[in-house]
């Protein structure tokens, strides 16, 4: 029985790689270009990205979602994009999808509750599993996701179609990096009044949570771009080869 008091056992998850740091680690630059990807050929011997069969329903096929996850500012959206562009996915901006009501808290400077939240985790993974079933075969989204029980209301998404892999990508970063990229931004109704209270509530993903790609952002954006998609191909693999 799935609660949103009782933590989604990562035993029924497809494991992915631990939630190691990777300070230190020796990036790859991030491509111009789209990169073919370790997807299957389809039955008529075509390669794709984005797309897969015409119904999308080809349960030989892999699936992957790509949330890119953290608080405020970690830069969410710039590596989402990227990853998107680059891999030839669609992008769910997850800020677009807070109710007005969410969005005008969050501009007054008052922080959301669980219960502001619930609904919009629960839109976020419907709108995953919408561009899934319209025969994508990956989508990457931006989600704050900054308690295990958010994130536990989107690792409900596997349970709905078959070979669908969830993965975060948690941008890690601390308050004080934070405080200054929210500074420096323009026109977000995100004020750095409210990073503070980010960091409040946020639950950094443990070692348990076995679905979790850590990426350290204290680093150029080139460098945590090209972590991040080295990151996701490492994955990919990893899962095609334990597939054959
Ligand atoms: N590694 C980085 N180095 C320097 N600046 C960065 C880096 N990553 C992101 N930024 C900048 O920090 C700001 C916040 O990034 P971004 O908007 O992508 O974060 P976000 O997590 O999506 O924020 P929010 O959740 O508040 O929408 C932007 O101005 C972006 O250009
Ligand atoms: O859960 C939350 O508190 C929100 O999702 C925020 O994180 C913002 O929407 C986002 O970061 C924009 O700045």
């Amino acid at each position: 029985m799935l609660s949103y008091d009782k933590p989604v056992s990562m035993k029924t998850q497809t494991p992915t790689s631990p939630a190691t740091m990777s300070n230190g680690h020796q990036s790859i630059p991030p491509s111009p270009k789209v990169v073919r990807l370790p997807t299957p050929a389809l039955s008529n011997g075509v390669r794709t990205n984005g797309a897969i069969s015409a119904n999308g329903s080809n349960p030989k096929h892999d699936r992957h979602i790509w949330l890119v996850t953290g608080p405020a500012g970690c830069g969410k959206s710039t590596v989402a994009k990227y990853l998107a562009t680059v891999l030839d996915l669609p992008y769910i901006e997850g800020d677009e999808y807070h109710p007005q009501a969410n969005i005008d808290k969050m501009s007054a400077g008052i922080p959301l509750t669980d219960a502001d939240r619930w609904d919009w985790l629960v839109a976020l993974r419907q709108a995953s599993l919408n561009e899934l079933n319209n025969g994508k075969d990956g989508v990457v989204l931006t989600c704050s996701a900054l308690k295990r029980k958010y994130r536990d209301v989107i690792r409900v998404a596997p349970y709905f179609m078959p070979r669908l892999h969830l993965h975060f990508i948690y941008l890690d970063a601390s308050e004080e990096l934070l405080l200054k990229r929210v500074l420096a931004r323009k026109n977000h109704y995100m004020g750095a009044n409210m990073v503070h209270s980010q960091f409040e509530v946020l639950e950094r993903p443990t070692s348990e949570e076995t679905d979790v790609l850590a990426i350290d952002v204290d680093r150029p954006l080139e460098a945590v771009m090209g972590d991040a998609l080295d990151k996701v191909l490492n994955t990919m693999d990893k899962i095609q080869n334990e597939n054959q």
